[in-house]
Parts: structure tokens; sequence; C-alpha cells
């Protein structure tokens, strides 16, 4: 929470249209051990806000701009006003800034963001059970590539109907539970769109990513695979590991697809259909979430939806799968163009996060 605000101050006795003067910049008082702070400033009041935007496509270095004086996003009836708390970045948003999916675009100028947690600052008329104060956390974007909002997480309110969010697990901060929405529904939703189930064995190839940690965590702790095997670099075998692969490949020095061993589902986050095809048994199934496929491979786009994360909450608050936050994170606001440019190696492990706004 900010320590500035703004307050009408007199600093001399006379008449209030001679002394009395509005401050933009005063202290919020410190909490005795008895006292609560009241804060009687609400998005309503509050019309401009900081946020980072791109009025052209391309690369995020060149196009990204922070801006103070961005207007509030105005609320749908279905919607809720978040105060960001913490946002996260994804591979979708620094492909969106390169114009690659402009045709199913929302019209520039644009704050990017998908994934974000925060607090509800304001309800529209036909919200049903978020109010005003509830911690929440979500993908802002229901379809990722169909008309994604104009004002995205990266910034300092966002607007998101109530059926993308969740309340946010009591356990998890802010900055993680910021990192998961996106990456946990497309794991999931993968899963789910590959028939995996209770005893069968998977292959994930990436591993260390975003999705693939999840993808790793969900699969043995959730749907009871038989077996875990994934993908990964040298550096990174011990990592994915310790989220519970069973078989850590090493795709520097091992071909996966001459492998003996075959699986029930390959889950690929790398775009290696081909050599996927070869990894799974026969009657079994490739789910990819990125390149060209061909049967019995098949390709899905993540739906947004606050009911995957109520469903998976139970997990993430008993522990059983955690939200894994690169450990380059996370970036200040100020520096989401940095937070790009580390996602655009390739390399991140687990999910890159803006904190604090
Ligand atoms: N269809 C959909 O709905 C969605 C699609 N996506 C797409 O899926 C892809 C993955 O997303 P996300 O996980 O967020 O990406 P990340 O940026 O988090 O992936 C980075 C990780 O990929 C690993 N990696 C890179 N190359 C390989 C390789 N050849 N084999 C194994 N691991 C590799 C790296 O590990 P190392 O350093 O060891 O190589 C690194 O840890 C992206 O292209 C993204 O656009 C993501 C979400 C939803
Ligand atoms: C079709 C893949 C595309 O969709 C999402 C969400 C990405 O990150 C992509 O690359």
């Amino acid at each position: 929470m900010s320590s500035k605000m703004k307050a009408w101050i007199c600093n001399e006795y006379g008449n209030p249209a001679d002394v009395l003067q509005l401050n933009p910049d005063v202290a919020v008082p410190n909490l005795k051990e008895d006292q609560v702070l009241i804060s009687n400033s609400c998005a309503s009041s509050v019309s401009k806000m900081k946020a980072w935007v791109y009025d052209e496509y391309g690369n995020s270095q060149d196009i990204l701009k922070l801006d103070a004086d961005v207007p509030v996003p105005n609320l749908e009836e279905d919607q809720v006003l978040i105060k960001v708390v913490a946002a996260a970045l994804n591979p979708v948003d620094d492909k969106r800034m390169l114009g690659l999916f402009k045709l199913t675009d929302t019209p520039l100028p644009t704050v990017p963001g998908y994934d974000v947690a925060g607090v509800v600052e304001k309800v529209g008329s036909q919200v049903k059970n978020l109010k005003v104060g509830d911690e929440v956390y979500g993908d802002i974007n229901e379809k990722a590539l169909d008309h994604p909002k104009e004002n995205g997480s990266l910034a300092e309110y966002t607007a998101v109907e109530e059926k993308l969010l969740a309340l946010k697990p009591k356990v998890l901060s802010f900055t993680e539970a910021a990192s998961l929405p996106l990456a946990i529904e497309t794991a999931y939703q993968g899963l789910e769109r590959s028939g995996f189930s209770a005893g069968k064995s998977i292959l994930v190839l990436g591993g260390a990513g975003g999705v693939g940690t999840l993808v790793i965590q969900l699969a043995k702790y959730v749907f009871g695979a038989s077996k875990v095997a994934a993908t990964s670099s040298t550096g990174k075998l011990d990592f994915i590991k310790s989220l519970g692969t069973d078989l850590a490949i090493d795709y520097t020095k091992e071909n996966f697809e001459d492998l003996p061993e075959k699986f029930d589902v390959v889950f690929d986050t790398v775009g290696q259909c081909d050599k996927a095809l070869k990894a799974i048994k026969e009657g079994g199934n490739v789910v990819a979430i990125i390149g060209s496929v061909k049967p019995p491979a098949s390709l899905f786009v993540v739906t947004s939806n606050g009911s995957v994360l109520e469903k998976l909450n139970p997990y993430l608050e008993s522990g059983k799968v955690k939200a894994v936050l690169d450990p380059k994170g996370p970036f200040p606001f100020s520096h989401a163009v940095e937070a790009f440019s580390h996602l655009q190696t390739g390399r991140a492990i687990g999910k890159v996060v803006i904190h604090p706004i």
C-alpha cells in the first residue's frame, strides 16, 4: 500500500478558503496497536492510474512506455475493479506485442498483462459472490487470443469478470498467486484434454517453464500419475525432480524420442510434435500448446476460468502444488521492460512476476 496519500491540510489558522490546501503527498499515518487504518479513497474516486502501455506493435524494449495518466478502466456490470498487487508475464504478452495475433486482437493502445492478483476495489451491479476487500487472482482474458482486454494487469487497476477470478488462497503471497492463473489453467486443461488419469504415465516437454512446472505437479499430485518424465537442460534437472519428476531427461545430451520407454501422454510446451509422437505408447496422446501438430496430437489455446482455480485451491493451500517464481524476480513495476527481456530469453524458471506495483 502507498505510504503517501492526498489530503486537505491547513498550516495556519484562518478562513478555510484561505488556509486549506490540497496536498497530494501527505504521509499515510502510522498505526498504533489499538488502531485501524480506514481508507476512504476507492477507485471510484480515482480516475487516473499508472500503467505500461504500447500503441504500436513491436519489441517490448522499443514500444512499451510507462504512462502515469491512464484512465482507470470503467466497470461492466459483471466485473470487479481490482487494485493490482502483483502481475505475471506470459509469452503470449510478448507475442501479442509483436503483433502475432493482431487479426484477433483488441485495437491499440494496449496495457499488457493476463495474470493478476490483488484486492477488489469496486464491484459491478451483476457481481454475485465477490465483494470489496476480497483478495483475488485470475487470468483476465477469457479467450487468450480472441480480443484480449485493452486494459491488462500491468497497471494499478484492472477490470475483470467475476467468473474469471477466484479467492486467493490465504497461504499464497500475492506474487505466488499472480504467477499461477494462465499457466495452471493451461496445465489443467491440457491434462484433461489428453484424457490423463490416475495410473497413467506422462512425459512433459519443457519441464522447467511456467507451464511445464505446473504440468509436472498437477500430473503427479492431482491426477495421480504412475510416472512423470520431463525434459530440461542440464542445470535444471535437479529442480524438475524437486517438483515431482521421476525421470529427468537432459535434452542437451539425449533424445527423449529415442528412449525405449514410451508414455501414455506427452504434454508438449516446446513445439516438438514430430518427436513427441515417437514417444507415446500405442493409443497414447500428445497434447501441445505451441507449434504445428498432426494427429493424434492436438493443439489448444487456454480458456480462462475461475472455477479451475477454485478446484485447485485446496492443492495450493495444502502445499501439494506450489507456485514457482523465477529467481531473477519479482521485478518491480518500473522494471517491466527488463522482466520482458528475461522472459524473451526462453530460459525463465517458472514464472516472471511483477511486484511491487
Ligand atoms: N496454447 C496455449 O494456451 C498456451 C501456450 N503457451 C506457449 O507455450 C510455450 C511455453 O510457455 P511457458 O511455459 O510459459 O514458457 P516459458 O518461457 O516459461 O519457458 C521457459 C522454459 O522453457 C524451457 N525450454 C526451452 N526450450 C526447451 C527445450 N527444447 N526442451 C525442454 N525445455 C525447454 C527452458 O528450460 P531450459 O532452460 O532448460 O531449456 C525454460 O525453463 C510458449 O511458447 C507459450 O507461448 C503458454 C501458455 C498457454
Ligand atoms: C496457440 C499458442 C498461443 O496461445 C498462447 C496463450 C500462447 O502463449 C501462444 O503461443
